[in-house]
């Protein structure tokens, strides 16, 4: 597999099975660097399994995936030492404070405990959790354990940071907090790799989006190419519980449109055009609005995110 040295990972053709399951697919992808790059897609779509044989977790069936170059299958030692990982579950040690936490897992990288702890006090201070720094973790917040997981990921100052769902179960205050420090990192020049079923934090949060389902990839691209290219700017959404409404508005308009139930969604790129056509095949109002991430895998996949 040729490099490119614009990417800092970069998946080709691969695959994974458990047990005769397919859970990745014939998946390629190309991560450059400094930007941040999501997955995104419901649960059991691979997300988690492709980060897995990024960080070495877990061996590829098939394919390759290099990191700097450098084979997961062949270096997984080196390329372990360049990454970072948050994973979904909280595998604190509750028992210690934050900042026995930090230093425990400083040890495993082997830092001398007097760089670990000026290391450390950054990273509780990024993190603001520096007040925090004696507190058991069991006595800390959803979200304060979120940011201490991804603060220990840091520890070892890594140039590839993987975060998988790094806000699934918090709420909505904590995940704004969450994403403000992702974006911080990826200022400060990180390369972010994450995984999300949240399409609004998909789109707040990534350069650049591969769409999946069923192991697979099904589009690729900025937020912004996925919208354009599978849906348009504008949707109308429409309650038509009869199917004779249903054949007007396929009638009216001749563009794209997804049904879920008895809603349909009519896409398109000129909102008035949109919303006169509804109109005129329901006799009703109706509001058009701007896409989002959300319809792009619905008109991918005919099924909603969650
Ligand atoms: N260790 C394993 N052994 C067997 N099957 C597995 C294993 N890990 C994952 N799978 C299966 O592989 C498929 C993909 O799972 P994966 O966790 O990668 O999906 P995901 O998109 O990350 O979803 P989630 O958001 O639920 O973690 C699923 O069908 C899952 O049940």
């Amino acid at each position: 597999m040729m490099a490119n040295a614009m990417a800092i990972v970069e998946g080709s053709d691969l695959v994974k099975d458990y047990n005769g399951l397919r859970a990745v697919d014939h998946v390629s992808f190309s991560i450059p660097r400094t930007e941040c790059f999501g997955f995104l897609g419901p649960n059991g779509a691979g997300k988690t399994t492709v980060m897995k044989m990024i960080y070495c977790r877990s061996p590829v069936t098939r394919g390759d995936i290099l990191v700097n170059g450098m084979s997961v299958k062949t270096e997984p030692r080196r390329i372990k030492a360049l990454i970072g990982v948050a994973t979904q579950d909280d595998n604190l040690d509750r028992d210690l404070t934050v900042c026995e936490n930090l230093m425990v897992y400083s040890r495993y990288f082997d830092i001398p405990h007097r760089t670990a702890r000026k290391r450390i006090a950054e990273l509780l201070s990024f993190f603001d959790l520096l007040e925090k720094a004696d507190t058991p973790v069991d006595d800390l917040s959803g979200g304060m354990r979120r940011k201490l997981i991804v603060a220990r990921a840091l520890v070892n100052d890594p140039e590839l940071l993987i975060l998988d769902e790094p806000t699934t179960g918090l709420d909505p205050q904590a995940r704004r907090q969450i994403w403000d420090t992702i974006i911080r990192l990826k200022d400060g020049g990180k390369t972010i790799v994450l995984t999300t079923h949240y399409m609004d934090e998909a789109q707040e949060l990534c350069d650049r989006i591969a769409v999946m389902f069923g192991g697979r990839i099904l589009e690729y691209g900025s937020p912004a190419e996925l919208i354009g290219r599978v849906v348009g700017t504008s949707v109308c959404e429409v309650y038509a519980p009869e199917e004779a409404q249903v054949s007007a508005i396929r009638d009216q308009v001749k563009g794209s449109i997804e049904q879920v139930g008895s809603r349909l969604y009519v896409y398109g790129n000129d909102a008035e055009v949109l919303r006169n056509k509804c109109e005129a095949a329901t006799g009703r109002r109706h509001i058009v609005r701007k896409t989002n991430l959300e319809d792009v895998f619905l008109k991918l996949t005919g099924r909603q995110l969650k």
